[in-house]
């Protein structure tokens, strides 16, 4: 069995008014794997919690199978959780802790077979006999989630169950995950703040902002038409270009945008798209070309859908198969508010979290909590991933442009650089996407 989850309008309010998840509406259909992605402290795993019933709801509803569920116990959910920090008791072999869940629910009955079939499916059955002790952390995270299915859960939520792993183990158990749990067929709810884990893994990605749902789309939607600026720099890597412009429309001449120290003509007759501009004219917008949508080439090559920058090429990353050439156009770069950092708010961190109370002593209650009863000892490998240090929404005031490793540009070189214009983004002043048009509005088809 599976599950629909419905969260409408939920807000979660912590202490000293602390809103860590804003209105936020989401309706996850059974069977379904939907990402939620955001930086760290945006609400992600209040969001978790709250379908779990760990942490209760401020305001709105959740409903599970359309039945209203705000007051239901966690036990009584049928959900499954799993967390960064695999919580598994380190005096018990791999076949006593994922057996453990079935120990508290049916004390009298033979774990054997199921406990059996969850190994066998993430291919840990050598692993039974082992403690935590003789583990590797891939091979202990394996052991968690056969814990959490094997209680054959209507759910998963899985809370950054990869982080603590290394880069090369976090992509093969990414795979397995997704493959697990379609074959499950059971919905699933996976909380990230990597945007490359969110990308490769969900039918959806809920992107999240400061607690509030910035968009929800396929990952293929989200990368390509981010409905606001915040989503455009979330969401890719390298992150995306993003210039400070103004529009420059005069009724004699063709239309540009304007960087400052040089225009960018638009071809005409100008695309529905870019007709839409004049409006702002005027106005700062915020422009936004990702590596892959520029290329260096001499002007002559110029296709009809595509526009002119010069720029100096600063630093050239070779990456093996290409290069990611760092390009001065002496356009001001724009800066994007909670990229990083979690937001700025002075009462959270000392908001009163007794001793305890952070991620660690939360996920200590919540693994006694979800895995049903008893009050598992967690082992700790490694401290909590702190923060990245980066200062919030920086953008590199170079223009990234990705480059076959036959270009093979000098630093300092004057290089003109063509833009697709079929793949430029505009963003008003709000943030908010204009270019390629909104769901709605007339636009190109793309
Ligand atoms: N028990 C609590 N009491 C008060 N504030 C809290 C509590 N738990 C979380 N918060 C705050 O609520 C906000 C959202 O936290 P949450 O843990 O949901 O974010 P997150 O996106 O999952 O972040 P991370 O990826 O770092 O875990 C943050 O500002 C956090 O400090």
């Amino acid at each position: 069995m599976t599950r629909a989850i419905s969260l409408r309008e939920v807000t979660k309010i912590y202490p000293r008014n602390v809103v860590a998840v804003d209105r936020l509406s989401l309706d996850i259909e059974p069977g379904q794997f939907v990402v939620l992605l955001g930086p760290s402290g945006c609400g992600k795993s209040t969001v978790l919690r709250m379908i779990a019933g760990l942490e209760e709801i401020s305001s709105g509803e959740l409903l599970l199978d359309g039945e209203y569920a705000n007051d239901l116990q966690p036990g009584q959910r049928q959900l499954a959780m799993v967390f960064q920090h695999y919580a598994l008791y380190p005096n018990m072999t791999s076949r006593q802790n994922i057996g453990f869940p079935l120990r508290i629910e049916a004390p009298h009955e033979d774990g054997g077979p199921r406990i059996a079939e969850a190994a066998r499916l993430l291919g840990i059955e050598d692993l039974l006999d082992r403690y935590p002790g003789q583990l590797s952390g891939g091979e202990r995270q394996r052991v968690a989630m056969g814990r959490a299915i094997v209680r054959r859960p209507t759910a998963f939520l899985l809370d950054e169950p990869l982080s603590n792993l290394d880069a090369k183990l976090r992509n093969r158990l990414r795979a397995e995950i997704a493959t697990l749990t379609r074959h499950l067929g059971v919905t699933t709810v996976y909380v990230t703040h990597d945007q490359a884990e969110a990308m490769s893994l969900g039918d959806r990605v809920a992107v999240m902002r400061d607690g509030v749902l910035q968009q929800l789309g396929t990952a293929r939607e989200v990368y390509r038409l981010p409905e606001n600026v915040f989503v455009a720099a979330f969401v890719g890597t390298p992150r995306i270009n993003l210039l400070r412009a103004t529009v420059h429309a005069p009724l004699d001449s063709r239309m540009s945008i304007d960087f400052g120290t040089q225009r960018m003509m638009l071809p005409q007759p100008l695309s529905p798209d870019h007709q839409m501009l004049r409006i702002q004219m005027g106005r700062e917008i915020t422009v936004g070309v990702r590596s892959e949508a520029v290329r260096i080439a001499s002007p002559e090559e110029m296709r009809p859908t595509e526009a002119l920058l010069n720029g100096v090429v600063q630093h050239v990353e070779y990456q093996g198969h290409e290069s990611l050439v760092h390009v001065s156009t002496g356009a001001r770069p724009a800066d994007v508010d909670g990229l990083e950092a979690p937001r700025p708010r002075p009462p959270v961190r000392s908001r009163g979290r007794r001793p305890g109370q952070g991620k660690l002593g939360r996920l200590r209650s919540w693994a006694g909590q979800v895995s049903g009863g008893g009050a598992p000892v967690t082992t700790l490998e490694r401290p909590p991933a702190s923060p990245s240090p980066t200062p919030a929404g920086r953008i590199s005031d170079g223009l990234v442009v990705r480059a076959s490793t036959d270009v093979q540009p000098r630093i300092g070189e004057r290089v003109p650089l063509l833009l697709d214009l079929d793949q430029l983004y505009v963003f008003d002043g709000d943030g908010r996407r204009i270019c390629p048009a909104p769901t709605g509005q007339p636009r190109l088809d793309r």
